[in-house]
């Protein structure tokens, strides 16, 4: 039906049930779509020859805007929290508020080093992170087709426009849902503006945001694309649901973690920084 399914990085616990996800996506049309992802390590490469490319948190992290002493702190919190975040072997509710003292402690390290708004440009510029192979692809395709995108990220919401703006796909279908940092009248860091979004709330957030999940309420179908068992619960806001293509990307200790992603994603993306697979699904449900 779609080549790329049959890429080796591919796996699907029930691959007939996803053809009949695609053919009543397909039979809907690109009208009643809409498309939910995940940024960091989703619509962002998790490895460059070899080397992990960084989130949004760590391109604030590399750059010159952190002191040393900062830079060191905040790679404990990593070096402590992050195996945490993929353990497989602890369940949510113990990571969960581990997770609130990474993120609370990262951003409050951030705030105390007054990044000023007008040098994100260039400490984006200047990173080391990027989108998958095939992003652009698949912003502009979408962009074509008039199919809203929301991008839903536990990162940092100004990097992540900036990283999109720099690659010249920020176009008007794209909305995010993320942490919006606060900058005083000088454009000086202060703090973090509403509810904390780490990996494991998402689902409040997507209930805290009713009122963009209404105005898409004839937008039925959703392609959701994530790299965690929290971006599961990202199109929780939607409303009328009628089919959901769960693709998930696992990019990191995948043979502890296979099997609860093939239980709980429909299509799993082994090891695969392209965004080959996401692109062919959405050709396929849009007519092209
Ligand atoms: N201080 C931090 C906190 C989190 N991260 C990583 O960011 C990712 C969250 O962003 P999503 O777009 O995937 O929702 C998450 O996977 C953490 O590993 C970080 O690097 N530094």
């Amino acid at each position: 039906m779609i080549p790329e399914l049959t890429k080796s990085s591919v796996s699907m616990r029930d691959p007939k049930r996803v053809e009949q996800i695609l053919t009543s996506m397909r039979n809907a049309g690109s009208s009643t779509l809409q498309v939910i992802s995940d940024f960091d390590m989703t619509l962002t490469r998790f490895a460059y020859n070899g080397k992990r490319c960084p989130t949004c948190h760590n391109i604030l992290e590399d750059s010159k805007l952190i002191s040393e002493d900062c830079k060191d702190k905040l790679q404990n919190l990593l070096e402590t929290y992050y195996p945490i975040e993929i353990d497989s072997t602890r369940s949510v509710e113990e990571k969960l508020p581990l997770m609130v003292k990474w993120w609370t402690e990262a951003h409050k390290l951030l705030v105390e080093q007054k990044i000023r708004k007008d040098h994100l440009v260039r400490a984006v510029k200047e990173s080391k992170a990027m989108l998958r192979d095939g992003y652009k692809q698949f912003f502009d395709h979408l962009h074509q087709m008039s199919v809203p995108l929301l991008i839903f990220s536990a990162g940092i919401g100004d990097v992540l426009e900036e990283v999109i703006r720099h690659a010249g796909v920020f176009h008007p279908n794209v909305k995010v849902f993320s942490n919006y940092m606060d900058f005083n009248d000088s454009g000086v860091l202060r703090g973090f503006k509403g509810e904390l979004i780490h990996i494991f709330n998402k689902r409040e957030g997507a209930v805290l945001n009713v009122e963009h999940f209404k105005e898409l309420q004839s937008r039925f179908n959703v392609l959701l694309l994530g790299d965690s068992l929290g971006d599961l619960n990202m199109a929780d806001g939607v409303m009328n649901l009628q089919n959901i293509l769960k693709i998930g990307y696992l990019n990191d200790k995948v043979d502890e973690r296979r099997q609860s992603y093939l239980n709980t994603y429909d299509i799993i993306l082994e090891k695969d920084e392209t965004m080959d697979v996401p692109n062919a699904i959405l050709l396929y449900i849009t007519g092209q």
